[in-house]
Protein backbone atom coordinates (compact mmCIF):
# COMPACT_ATOMS: atom_id res chain seq x y z
CA UNK A 1 0.00 0.00 0.00
CA UNK A 2 1.38 3.63 -0.89
CA UNK A 3 1.20 5.88 2.15
CA UNK A 4 -1.37 8.80 2.09
CA UNK A 5 -1.64 11.24 4.59
CA UNK A 6 -2.90 9.60 7.63
CA UNK A 7 -2.26 5.45 8.02
CA UNK A 8 -2.92 2.98 10.75
CA UNK A 9 -0.60 0.01 11.07
CA UNK A 10 -1.83 -2.96 13.56
CA UNK A 11 0.19 -6.12 14.38
CA UNK A 12 -1.11 -8.79 16.59
CA UNK A 13 0.87 -9.90 19.49
CA UNK A 14 1.58 -13.67 19.59
CA UNK A 15 2.48 -16.98 21.80
CA UNK A 16 6.02 -19.02 20.91
CA UNK A 17 6.74 -22.45 21.26
CA UNK A 18 3.42 -23.97 21.97
CA UNK A 19 5.54 -26.20 24.57
CA UNK A 20 8.24 -28.17 22.16
CA UNK A 21 8.18 -25.97 19.08
CA UNK A 22 10.97 -24.28 20.89
CA UNK A 23 12.08 -20.87 18.17
CA UNK A 24 9.74 -22.55 15.58
CA UNK A 25 5.94 -22.50 16.43
CA UNK A 26 3.87 -19.32 16.96
CA UNK A 27 0.08 -18.78 17.42
CA UNK A 28 -0.58 -15.12 16.23
CA UNK A 29 -3.25 -13.49 19.35
CA UNK A 30 -5.76 -10.61 19.66
CA UNK A 31 -3.85 -8.68 21.96
CA UNK A 32 -2.70 -5.06 19.32
CA UNK A 33 0.29 -3.03 18.65
CA UNK A 34 -1.16 -0.14 16.69
CA UNK A 35 0.75 3.16 15.12
CA UNK A 36 -1.49 6.07 13.69
CA UNK A 37 1.07 7.80 11.24
CA UNK A 38 1.04 10.98 9.70
CA UNK A 39 3.68 12.98 7.31
CA UNK A 40 5.40 15.50 10.06
CA UNK A 41 9.06 17.45 9.48
CA UNK A 42 11.07 15.44 12.07
CA UNK A 43 10.47 11.81 13.60
CA UNK A 44 8.41 11.83 16.97
CA UNK A 45 7.02 8.47 18.12
CA UNK A 46 5.25 8.71 21.57
CA UNK A 47 2.44 6.81 23.70
CA UNK A 48 0.16 7.45 26.43
CA UNK A 49 0.32 3.68 27.86
CA UNK A 50 1.89 3.46 31.05
CA UNK A 51 3.84 1.03 30.01
CA UNK A 52 5.72 2.67 26.36
CA UNK A 53 5.43 6.42 27.18
CA UNK A 54 8.86 6.51 28.71
CA UNK A 55 10.52 4.88 25.66
CA UNK A 56 12.68 7.24 23.21
CA UNK A 57 10.59 9.27 21.00
CA UNK A 58 13.12 10.05 17.90
CA UNK A 59 15.19 8.58 15.77
CA UNK A 60 16.52 6.36 18.78
CA UNK A 61 12.83 4.76 19.27
CA UNK A 62 13.39 1.10 18.61
CA UNK A 63 10.41 0.47 16.08
CA UNK A 64 11.56 4.04 14.16
CA UNK A 65 15.57 2.11 14.17
CA UNK A 66 13.98 -0.69 12.71
CA UNK A 67 11.80 1.20 10.25
CA UNK A 68 15.02 3.03 9.55
CA UNK A 69 17.18 0.29 9.31
CA UNK A 70 14.94 -1.69 6.85
CA UNK A 71 14.41 1.01 4.36
CA UNK A 72 18.15 1.79 4.32
CA UNK A 73 18.63 -2.13 3.06
CA UNK A 74 16.90 -0.76 0.17
CA UNK A 75 18.83 2.28 -0.20
CA UNK A 76 15.28 3.96 0.27
CA UNK A 77 15.74 7.15 3.05
CA UNK A 78 12.25 7.68 5.32
CA UNK A 79 10.43 11.10 5.30
CA UNK A 80 9.94 11.79 8.94
CA UNK A 81 6.59 11.15 10.85
CA UNK A 82 4.34 11.78 13.74
CA UNK A 83 3.38 8.34 15.49
CA UNK A 84 1.18 7.32 17.99
CA UNK A 85 1.88 4.15 19.52
CA UNK A 86 -0.86 2.20 21.53
CA UNK A 87 -0.99 -1.40 22.91
CA UNK A 88 -2.15 -4.01 25.06
CA UNK A 89 0.62 -6.36 24.77
CA UNK A 90 2.01 -6.43 27.95
CA UNK A 91 5.96 -6.03 27.66
CA UNK A 92 8.10 -9.03 28.74
CA UNK A 93 5.70 -11.39 29.37
CA UNK A 94 5.82 -14.02 26.52
CA UNK A 95 3.56 -12.45 24.40
CA UNK A 96 5.62 -11.48 21.70
CA UNK A 97 5.50 -7.57 22.49
CA UNK A 98 9.30 -7.10 21.05
CA UNK A 99 8.44 -9.15 17.84
CA UNK A 100 5.19 -6.92 17.10
CA UNK A 101 7.34 -3.78 17.71
CA UNK A 102 9.59 -4.63 14.80
CA UNK A 103 6.99 -6.40 12.95
CA UNK A 104 5.57 -3.01 12.93
CA UNK A 105 8.86 -1.15 12.13
CA UNK A 106 9.42 -3.28 8.97
CA UNK A 107 5.53 -2.58 8.26
CA UNK A 108 6.53 1.05 8.56
CA UNK A 109 9.57 1.07 6.28
CA UNK A 110 7.44 -0.27 3.73
CA UNK A 111 4.24 1.68 4.08
CA UNK A 112 6.58 5.15 4.10
CA UNK A 113 9.26 3.97 1.98
CA UNK A 114 6.88 2.35 -0.62
CA UNK A 115 9.38 -0.82 -0.70
CA UNK A 116 6.22 -3.18 -1.77
CA UNK A 117 8.17 -5.99 0.51
CA UNK A 118 5.81 -9.44 0.14
CA UNK A 119 5.49 -11.35 3.36
CA UNK A 120 8.66 -13.44 3.42
CA UNK A 121 10.94 -10.68 3.22
CA UNK A 122 9.18 -9.03 6.06
CA UNK A 123 9.03 -12.11 7.78
CA UNK A 124 13.12 -12.56 6.54
CA UNK A 125 14.02 -9.01 7.94
CA UNK A 126 11.57 -9.50 10.87
CA UNK A 127 13.77 -12.76 12.13
CA UNK A 128 16.63 -11.04 11.10
CA UNK A 129 15.90 -9.04 13.86
CA UNK A 130 14.19 -11.35 16.05
CA UNK A 131 16.89 -14.16 16.15
CA UNK A 132 13.84 -16.44 15.06
CA UNK A 133 10.88 -16.83 13.10
CA UNK A 134 8.33 -18.19 15.63
CA UNK A 135 6.83 -14.75 17.18
CA UNK A 136 7.45 -12.29 14.07
CA UNK A 137 5.96 -14.66 11.51
CA UNK A 138 2.76 -15.29 13.78
CA UNK A 139 2.72 -11.57 14.10
CA UNK A 140 3.40 -11.22 10.12
CA UNK A 141 1.28 -14.27 9.28
CA UNK A 142 -1.94 -14.50 11.78
CA UNK A 143 -2.85 -18.22 12.94
CA UNK A 144 -0.55 -21.37 13.83
CA UNK A 145 2.84 -20.69 11.92
CA UNK A 146 6.02 -23.14 11.96
CA UNK A 147 8.66 -21.90 10.55
CA UNK A 148 12.85 -23.04 10.17
CA UNK A 149 15.43 -20.08 10.26
CA UNK A 150 19.12 -21.48 8.92
CA UNK A 151 22.18 -19.87 7.17
CA UNK A 152 19.96 -16.68 7.51
CA UNK A 153 17.28 -17.98 5.04
CA UNK A 154 13.67 -18.63 6.41
CA UNK A 155 10.85 -20.72 5.65
CA UNK A 156 7.01 -21.20 7.28
CA UNK A 157 3.86 -22.39 6.74
CA UNK A 158 0.89 -21.09 8.42
CA UNK A 159 -2.62 -22.25 9.27
CA UNK A 160 -5.74 -21.40 9.84
CA UNK A 161 -9.32 -22.72 11.24
CA UNK A 162 -7.43 -24.43 14.76
CA UNK A 163 -10.57 -24.96 16.67
CA UNK A 164 -9.41 -24.48 19.96
CA UNK A 165 -9.47 -21.51 22.69
CA UNK A 166 -6.87 -20.00 23.85
CA UNK A 167 -5.80 -18.83 27.83
CA UNK A 168 -3.47 -17.19 29.28
CA UNK A 169 -2.64 -16.12 32.67
CA UNK A 170 -0.13 -13.81 32.83
CA UNK A 171 1.84 -12.43 36.48
CA UNK A 172 2.36 -9.24 37.73
CA UNK A 173 6.31 -9.65 36.99
CA UNK A 174 8.23 -9.22 33.53
CA UNK A 175 10.67 -11.26 32.53
CA UNK A 176 13.35 -10.93 29.70
CA UNK A 177 13.49 -12.97 26.86
CA UNK A 178 17.13 -12.86 27.49
CA UNK A 179 17.45 -13.85 30.46
CA UNK A 180 15.19 -16.77 30.02
CA UNK A 181 17.36 -17.97 27.01
CA UNK A 182 20.37 -17.50 29.38
CA UNK A 183 19.43 -20.43 31.28
CA UNK A 184 19.66 -22.78 28.52
CA UNK A 185 21.81 -25.27 27.84
CA UNK A 186 24.37 -24.88 24.67
CA UNK A 187 24.00 -27.46 23.42
CA UNK A 188 21.79 -30.81 23.52
CA UNK A 189 22.90 -35.02 23.23
CA UNK A 190 21.76 -36.55 20.13
CA UNK A 191 18.99 -38.86 22.37
CA UNK A 192 17.71 -35.07 24.03
CA UNK A 193 17.34 -33.24 20.18
CA UNK A 194 15.88 -36.71 19.32
CA UNK A 195 13.21 -36.45 22.31
CA UNK A 196 12.50 -32.91 21.73
CA UNK A 197 12.63 -32.54 18.03
CA UNK A 198 9.99 -35.98 17.80
CA UNK A 199 8.35 -34.28 20.79
CA UNK A 200 7.96 -31.17 18.29
CA UNK A 201 7.00 -33.30 15.60
CA UNK A 202 4.39 -35.10 16.82
CA UNK A 203 2.58 -32.23 18.61
CA UNK A 204 2.02 -30.36 14.86
CA UNK A 205 0.69 -34.09 13.30
CA UNK A 206 -1.54 -34.07 16.54
CA UNK A 207 -2.48 -30.23 16.34
CA UNK A 208 -3.26 -30.54 12.51
CA UNK A 209 -5.31 -33.85 12.76
CA UNK A 210 -7.15 -32.46 16.26
CA UNK A 211 -6.00 -35.07 18.61
CA UNK A 212 -5.90 -32.78 21.58
CA UNK A 213 -5.39 -35.34 23.52
CA UNK A 214 -2.15 -36.03 22.18
CA UNK A 215 -1.43 -32.06 21.47
CA UNK A 216 -1.78 -31.84 24.91
CA UNK A 217 0.72 -34.74 25.88
CA UNK A 218 3.29 -33.29 23.46
CA UNK A 219 3.14 -29.81 25.02
CA UNK A 220 4.41 -31.06 27.96
CA UNK A 221 6.73 -33.62 26.91
CA UNK A 222 9.22 -30.47 25.30
CA UNK A 223 12.80 -31.30 26.30
CA UNK A 224 14.38 -27.88 24.61
CA UNK A 225 13.61 -25.15 27.28
CA UNK A 226 10.46 -25.85 29.73
CA UNK A 227 12.90 -28.16 32.06
CA UNK A 228 15.05 -25.00 32.32
CA UNK A 229 12.80 -22.62 32.86
CA UNK A 230 10.27 -23.50 34.77
CA UNK A 231 11.69 -22.83 38.14
CA UNK A 232 12.10 -19.10 36.82
CA UNK A 233 7.95 -19.42 36.98
CA UNK A 234 6.40 -19.26 40.50
CA UNK A 235 3.66 -21.05 40.46
CA UNK A 236 4.60 -23.52 37.54
CA UNK A 237 3.13 -26.55 39.02
CA UNK A 238 0.32 -25.60 40.45
CA UNK A 239 -0.85 -23.52 37.62
CA UNK A 240 -0.23 -26.43 35.26
CA UNK A 241 -2.50 -29.19 37.71
CA UNK A 242 -5.27 -26.20 38.32
CA UNK A 243 -5.36 -25.73 34.50
CA UNK A 244 -5.92 -29.58 33.49
CA UNK A 245 -8.44 -30.23 36.10
CA UNK A 246 -10.24 -27.41 34.91
CA UNK A 247 -10.75 -27.73 30.94
CA UNK A 248 -7.44 -27.03 29.87
CA UNK A 249 -5.99 -30.00 27.14
CA UNK A 250 -2.63 -28.58 26.80
CA UNK A 251 -0.15 -26.51 29.51
CA UNK A 252 2.56 -24.27 28.32
CA UNK A 253 5.35 -21.59 29.08
CA UNK A 254 4.79 -18.73 26.54
CA UNK A 255 7.07 -17.87 24.59
CA UNK A 256 10.31 -17.51 27.07
CA UNK A 257 7.41 -16.83 29.91
CA UNK A 258 6.21 -15.69 32.55
CA UNK A 259 2.98 -16.22 31.12
CA UNK A 260 1.58 -19.48 30.66
CA UNK A 261 -1.05 -20.91 27.75
CA UNK A 262 -3.75 -23.12 27.87
CA UNK A 263 -5.11 -24.60 25.35
CA UNK A 264 -8.87 -25.85 25.50
CA UNK A 265 -11.25 -27.63 23.77
CA UNK A 266 -14.40 -25.12 22.20
CA UNK A 267 -16.98 -23.96 25.21
CA UNK A 268 -14.53 -24.69 27.84
CA UNK A 269 -12.38 -21.32 27.97
CA UNK A 270 -14.73 -19.01 30.51
CA UNK A 271 -14.82 -21.75 32.71
CA UNK A 272 -11.58 -22.10 33.09
CA UNK A 273 -10.71 -18.32 33.23
CA UNK A 274 -12.66 -18.67 36.31
CA UNK A 275 -10.72 -21.09 38.14
CA UNK A 276 -7.34 -19.26 37.30
CA UNK A 277 -8.57 -15.99 38.34
CA UNK A 278 -9.64 -18.29 41.93
CA UNK A 279 -6.56 -19.78 41.88
CA UNK A 280 -4.14 -17.53 41.15
CA UNK A 281 -5.49 -13.85 42.46
CA UNK A 282 -2.32 -11.96 41.99
CA UNK A 283 -2.25 -13.19 38.18
CA UNK A 284 -4.68 -12.06 35.21
CA UNK A 285 -6.64 -15.22 33.64
CA UNK A 286 -7.35 -14.00 30.04
CA UNK A 287 -9.32 -15.86 27.22
CA UNK A 288 -7.74 -14.78 23.86
CA UNK A 289 -8.95 -15.29 20.38
CA UNK A 290 -6.43 -16.97 17.97
CA UNK A 291 -5.33 -13.48 15.14
CA UNK A 292 -5.77 -15.07 11.90
CA UNK A 293 -5.34 -11.93 9.81
CA UNK A 294 -1.38 -11.29 10.67
CA UNK A 295 -0.27 -7.41 10.19
CA UNK A 296 -2.31 -4.92 8.39
CA UNK A 297 -2.17 -1.83 6.85
CA UNK A 298 -5.39 0.42 6.83
CA UNK A 299 -5.60 3.96 5.54
CA UNK A 300 -7.36 6.70 8.20
CA UNK A 301 -9.82 9.65 6.76
CA UNK A 302 -7.78 12.77 6.87
N1 LIG B 1 6.36 -0.91 21.40
C1 LIG B 1 7.63 -1.03 21.76
N2 LIG B 1 8.47 0.01 21.56
C2 LIG B 1 9.77 -0.10 21.91
N3 LIG B 1 10.32 -1.19 22.49
C3 LIG B 1 9.52 -2.23 22.72
C4 LIG B 1 8.14 -2.22 22.37
N4 LIG B 1 7.62 -3.39 22.70
C5 LIG B 1 8.61 -4.11 23.25
N5 LIG B 1 9.75 -3.43 23.27
C6 LIG B 1 11.05 -3.87 23.81
O1 LIG B 1 11.04 -5.27 23.96
C7 LIG B 1 11.28 -5.63 25.35
C8 LIG B 1 10.52 -6.87 25.70
O2 LIG B 1 10.96 -7.88 24.82
P1 LIG B 1 11.15 -9.35 25.32
O3 LIG B 1 12.04 -9.41 26.52
O4 LIG B 1 11.55 -10.15 24.14
O5 LIG B 1 9.70 -9.78 25.83
P2 LIG B 1 8.35 -10.09 25.03
O6 LIG B 1 8.68 -9.98 23.56
O7 LIG B 1 8.01 -11.47 25.46
O8 LIG B 1 7.34 -9.10 25.48
C9 LIG B 1 10.82 -4.42 26.14
O9 LIG B 1 11.43 -4.37 27.41
C10 LIG B 1 11.26 -3.30 25.22
O10 LIG B 1 12.63 -3.04 25.36
N1 LIG C 1 11.35 -18.95 21.03
C1 LIG C 1 11.59 -17.82 21.90
C2 LIG C 1 10.29 -17.09 22.07
C3 LIG C 1 10.40 -15.85 22.92
O1 LIG C 1 9.10 -15.28 22.99
P1 LIG C 1 8.81 -14.01 23.88
O2 LIG C 1 7.38 -13.67 23.62
O3 LIG C 1 9.04 -14.42 25.30
O4 LIG C 1 9.75 -12.95 23.43
C4 LIG C 1 12.10 -18.31 23.25
O5 LIG C 1 11.51 -19.27 23.75
O6 LIG C 1 13.06 -17.76 23.76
Amino acid sequence: MTFNDRMMIKVPASTANLGPGFDSMGLALDLYLTLEIEKSKEWYCYSLCEELKDFPTGKDNFIVKVALKTAAHYGVELSPCKIKVESNIPLARGLGSSASAIVAGIELADTVGGLQLTKHEKLLHATDWEGHPDNVGASIYGGLVIGCYQEKDVDMLSFTNLPIEVVVLIPEEILLTKASRDVLPNAYTRQQAIEASSTANLLIAALLSQNWELAGKMMGKDRFHQPYRRSLIHGYDEIEQTAKANGAFGVALSGAGPTMICFTEKGKAEGLVKALDAGFPSMRAVKLLIDYTGSSVIELVK
